[in-house]
Formats: C-alpha cells, structure tokens, sequence
C-alpha cells in the first residue's frame, strides 16, 4: 500500500515537472509569437525543429529555440535613449512613501506657496479630487456595465496543452496553432482604448487651460500620460492581435469619451486610433519594435501620440520602453523605462523619467519629471510611480527633492482600486467592460473585435472553442500580405503620404447611425481556405 502510494506521488512528481516544463515551452513559443507579430512575421511563420520538441517529451527544453524561430524577423537596432544629458533626479522615496496631499485639481500650482500649513489627510484629498471626477462624470449619461467577466463554461484544462504539444511535435509550426490559454480576452484594439481609462484627466486639463492656467493643463496632461500604464501591472496574458480591418468602437457616454480604432496594416503591424471628448482630441498610431533578450523582451513603441484642444493647444508624446522579463522561467513581469518628453506647441513642455527597476529595488516604478518653459526654466516637479499615482510640486525640485517638504506635494491622480471580482487575467474594473456587447450595440460593423469569435469564446471559458476558432481566423489572418500586396487600404483611416502618420477620415459614427457597413467586410466569417494557400 506504501509503496503504491509513493509511486503514485512519483508519477505526480515526474507529471507536474512535465507540466511546468510544457508551461515554459508554450511561453516561449508564444515569446516568440509576439516578437513575430510586432515585427510584421505572422504565426506561421515559424519552424520549430523537431529535436526541440522531442526535447519537451524528454522533460527537457532547449533556452534558445525561440532565437532560433525568430532567425529570420529583421533585427532592428534600438535608438541609444541617453539620458545623461538630461535633468538629474533624486530618488523620493524617503519623502514621498506618505505624502500628506493638496489635491490638485482643486487648487492651481501657483497657490502654493501660502499652503505650506495646510496638512490634509491624503484619502480626504483622494476622496476630494474623485468628488471632481463624479462631477465630471454627472453631465454625462449612465450606462449600466458589467462588474465581472463571466463565469467560465468549462475548466481550465492543462492536459489539453499537454496533449496539443504531443500530438505535434516534429510538425512545422504553420500547422500548429498556439493556444488561446495565453491570450487574455482583449485585442490589442481594445487595448489601446485602455490607455484612456482615466480621461477625466484630460477633461480637467481643458478646463485648467480656459481658465488661463497653463501649469495645471500640462500637469494633468503628464498625470495622463502615465496614467495609460497603470492597468498593465500584474498583466500576464497577450492580448488578441486583430486580423486585417477589424476595428473597435467604445462609445462612453458616461465618460464623455468616444474611442475608435483600426488594425490598418499586418505587414508590419499597425493600429492607429482616434479618441474625441470633451474639448479635446487625441490620436496616434503604434508599431513596436522587439527585441528578444534571451530572457526578457523589450518593446519599443514607435510613432507619435498627439493630443489636440479645442483652444488650439497641442502635445506630442511617444511612450517609453516595456520590458517583459521572466519569459521563460519565474514569474513573468513588466516594467516601463525611458524618457518621455510631452512636447508643447504654446508655454510648456513636460519631461518625465520612467526609471528602470533593478533588483534591489525597494521602491519600483518610479516616474519624476519636471515642466519646462519657452526658456528651459523648470516651474514644477513631477514625481510618483506608474501603478499607483502622481504628484506635484511648484518650482524646481529636480534637484533637492531631498529638502523638500513632502506636505508641498499635490495629488494630480491616483489609480482606482482593482475590482472585487479578480480573474485570471489580472484584467482592472475598466478593462472588464470593454469587451461587453451592450444593449445599445446591435449595430455594430461586422469588423467589431466584440465580434471575433475566439475572443468571446475565450472570454466565456470554452476553450476547445476558442482554440478551433483561434486556429481557422489564423488561417484567414495568412491571406493579409497578399491583400495588402493588392493594394488593401484600411476603411477608417488615411496615411499621410509625408510622415506615414493615420489620421481618423471621418464617418464612421454616422454610418453607425444608419447602421450603413458598406465596405466592411465579415472578416470574422467563412473564408475561401484556397486564397489563403495560394498566398503562402
Ligand atoms: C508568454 C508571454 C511572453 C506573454 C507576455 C504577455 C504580456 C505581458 C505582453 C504581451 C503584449 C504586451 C503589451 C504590448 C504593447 C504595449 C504598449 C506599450 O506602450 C505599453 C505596454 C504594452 C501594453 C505591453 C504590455 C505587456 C504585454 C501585454
């Protein structure tokens, strides 16, 4: 009986060894998967030997297999982003662990100076700037959204992996899909809209700036810009890639927000969006550029991010380096690092420093910065941490952060608490709507990524389901160079023959009106499986 069960344990030993080594395979594979997309190399492009994969079987795995399926996606070195040249900032962590709070959409930065006594409670202010928020939010109509994902249809199954591994190896990897297990349910459309979860920002920079307070415009503008980072911490899963076309609209009402985005080229990949609200608009396009370490990857967003006021006053961004370590063993994490320089075409400029972790430590994600006038003058000082919130302080902190009294330092945003609901895919209470087929949905274009069928599979838990749909919209996805070879041109938006930015053409929320798709294509649908052949 003993010796029965012990070897019982045995095999669940040798099993579960097997398991987390499939576990590291498949994150490899899907390592590499990203690499290729972003670098305009689709799925199936892949080889992978069948020594590899035998060593699976075998219990082992080889660290450089996805160096080798990557052998052939061009290699693009990255531009040095230097930043010695730059301000030199000092590490806040001893003054700015419990800053006691002036909030700062209350109250312009210039006012300071006589608040020095003023000594709130940090959640009193917290409470305080939200009030403002729900006052921006009042105007606006209230759409019921969902609090959770739904529950899952069936259950995880890691034997399933287990058994897609097995059953190809030695195959070329143009035949095998990739599981849906590492996608969480969003595309990289639905993504992008993300970034605009705390907008009220943006609103309140447009009303600072009627106002006559410029400080205040650009200061909640740079709180914006690393806003859009905070809903990617404790992220593990890979978001959908949208086929050629497809598109996604998130029309917020409640928000004051309507977003709409376009996959408009495969070859390499590029989403651009357009996002109008109240007194503003912010557009941009995104390519990243990968770069496969070994261990971790880094991403390097290319293209410009541009916000547009009513009043005429404009800011030009790109966003900053994301590392993702940890690919193929440990536990999977990203970072954001770089220099972000919010360009102003009026009084301002904004430069802020995402700061690279290091292993040490104590205090990770760690953004400083500073606004600029015409001169260079630096009139305030920016400080906080991407996850969690930002503050300021009016004048030249840069470099005496250390003397300064922490009481000066103002909440200019703070992230919302992550949802009671937690699933697996770390998604936040946002992030959980966005995928929602709303009551007033019905007439939404067939390319809508709400549509896209392992998607919602996956979002429901069928997993079978998702990954069969996964495998034959991949199969579709093969045909995009031909098209784009045969002249495709996205419906939505324009390339500008200078610069080869996307611009939104206008149109598409009246033909939502009208419920009028002319030239929108059931991309999702069946598909002539020959055209995809004759492509390859
Ligand atoms: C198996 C492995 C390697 C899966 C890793 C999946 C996750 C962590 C990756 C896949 C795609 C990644 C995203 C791709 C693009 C961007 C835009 C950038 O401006 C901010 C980071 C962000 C939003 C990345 C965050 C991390 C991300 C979601």
């Amino acid at each position: 009986m003993l010796s029965e069960f012990s070897e019982i344990q045995g095999q669940l030993k040798v099993l579960c060894e097997e398991r987390s080594i499939l576990l590291d395979t498949l994150r490899q594979l899907e390592a590499a998967n990203i690499e290729a997309e972003s670098s305009g190399i689709h799925d199936g492009d892949y080889q992978l030997s069948k020594h590899e994969y035998s060593g699976i079987g075998r219990g082992k795995y080889s660290e450089g297999s996805t160096t080798e399926s990557s052998g052939d996606i061009e290699k693009q070195e990255l531009e040095d982003v230097s930043d010695e040249d730059e301000t030199s900032f000092h590490d806040t962590k001893e003054h700015f662990t419990e800053p006691a709070v002036i909030c700062g959409s209350v109250r312009g930065a210039a006012d300071h100076a006589d608040n020095q006594k003023e000594n709130e409670n940090q959640l009193d202010d917290v409470e305080r700037m939200h009030g403002d928020k729900e006052d921006c939010y009042s105007r606006y109509a209230q759409i019921e959204r969902r609090k959770k994902l739904p529950d899952p249809v069936e259950k995880e199954k890691g034997v399933s992996l287990w058994s897609m591994i097995k059953d190809n190896v030695g195959k070329d990897l143009t035949r095998v899909c990739l599981p849906v297990y590492f996608n969480e349910p969003i595309s990289s459309l639905q993504k992008c809209f993300e970034d605009l979860e705390y907008s009220y920002l943006l609103d309140r920079a447009y009303k600072y700036g009627k106002e006559g307070n410029s400080l205040q415009r650009i200061l909640n503008v740079a709180a914006f810009a690393v806003s859009g980072y905070a809903s990617s911490e404790g992220r593990h899963c890979k978001p959908f890639n949208p086929l050629l076309g497809e598109t996604y609209e998130a029309d917020f009402p409640d928000k004051g927000v309507r977003f709409f985005s376009e996959k408009v080229s495969h070859h390499p990949t590029l989403i651009a969006c357009h996002c109008e609200g109240n007194g503003w608009k912010f557009w941009g396009d995104s390519n990243l550029r990968t770069k496969f370490w070994g261990r971790s990857i880094q991403l390097d967003p290319v293209g410009v991010l541009t916000l547009e006021f009513d009043d005429g006053e404009i800011f030009q961004w790109s966003k900053v380096t994301t590392t993702i370590y940890n690919i193929i063993l440990g536990k999977l994490y990203c970072d954001h690092h770089g220099l972000m320089h919010i360009h102003g075409n009026r009084e301002y400029s904004c430069k802020l420093k995402f700061k690279e972790q290091s292993i040490l430590d104590r205090t990770p994600h760690q953004v400083h910065g500073s606004v600029e006038d015409l001169l260079g003058k630096k009139v305030a000082t920016l400080t906080g941490k991407w996850d969690d919130s930002m503050y300021y302080i009016s004048g030249d902190f840069s470099g005496k952060l250390k003397d300064c009294n922490p009481s000066n330092a103002s909440l200019l945003w703070k992230r919302d608490k992550p949802p009671s609901n937690l699933t697996r895919y770390n998604l936040t209470s946002f992030a959980i709507t966005l995928n929602e087929l709303t009551p007033g949905l019905q007439k939404l274009p067939p390319t809508d990524s709400r549509l896209r069928p392992d998607q919602r599979h996956l979002e429901n838990g069928e997993y079978d389901r998702a990954n069969a749909e996964k495998q034959r919209l991949e199969r579709r996805q093969r045909m995009s160079r031909k098209l784009q070879e045969n002249g495709w041109k996205p419906r939505w938006f324009h390339q500008d023959s200078e610069n080869g930015s996307f611009r939104y053409t206008g149109g598409y929320w009246e033909a939502r009106e009208q419920g009028k798709w002319d030239g929108c294509p059931n991309i999702f649908g069946e598909f002539n499986e020959e055209l995809v052949d004759s492509s390859e």
